[in-house]
């Protein structure tokens, strides 16, 4: 039997949005005097939505609630206006979305991206219509990994959740598979490693986007 809806992960997975997100972070974090970071340093911030981006990055003893909202509103005014800088769909992950299309598997994306930049980028990278259903972090939503999105895009599908596979690259997106009841599979090319999506409980593990096709069937 073949899964009917895959679930996609955005930043990491999808779209390598990393230099847009670190430099945007780097600049809010140097306008009030707070130190930068590599950007590969960001790898471990993103991932559970962009307040907590910003306290991992603020220094222990500045997370006060005035720095972190004030760095918060700084880098996301920054972000509305540099996300599309640096940011590209990941290689082999057109083809992937073309060839699940091609076997009539549905797609939708979960992200833990405030909800308008995941419509934004949505919008920009991907032709109309790829994906059937689209949900960033909304505050009215507990994100990921708990798996109140997961299964509003179940029930707007008209599916099972364990009909469905969930696609993420952090330890956050294979415990929301798992608590959704979906097969969760992580992405190894994305910003965090195999060490930590096995230890989270993944599944499957693919080393490129068009692997997933192998694990289309159950
Ligand atoms: O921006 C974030 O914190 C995470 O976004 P993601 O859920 O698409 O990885």
């Amino acid at each position: 039997m073949q899964y009917k809806a895959v679930i996609f992960d955005l930043d990491g997975t999808l779209l390598n949005t990393l230099d847009d997100l670190a430099d945007s972070a780097n600049r809010a974090l140097a306008a009030r005097g707070f130190p930068t970071y590599t950007v590969d340093e960001y790898k471990y911030f993103i991932g559970d939505g962009a307040e907590m981006l910003v306290r991992r990055a603020l220094p222990e003893g500045a997370r006060d609630d005035a720095a972190v909202f004030g760095v918060l509103d700084a880098f996301k005014e920054d972000y509305s206006r540099n996300w599309n800088v640096k940011t590209r769909i990941y290689e082999g992950v057109n083809d992937l979305l073309s060839a699940v299309e091609g076997l009539g598997v549905r797609k939708a994306i979960l992200s833990n991206k405030p909800h308008e930049y995941t419509l934004l980028c949505v919008e920009e990278y991907f032709a109309p219509g790829t994906f059937e259903m689209v949900l960033g972090m909304r505050p009215e939503v507990p994100k990921k990994p708990d798996p109140a999105g997961a299964f509003e895009i179940v029930q707007s599908l008209s599916l099972k959740p364990e009909e469905c596979v969930f696609l993420g690259d952090s330890s956050t997106d294979i415990h929301t598979a798992k608590n959704a009841n979906m097969l969760a599979v992580g992405a190894l090319w994305g910003f965090r490693t195999a060490d930590e999506l096995t230890q989270a409980g993944a599944q499957v593990e693919i080393r490129t986007p068009m692997e997933l096709m192998n694990h289309l069937k159950r």
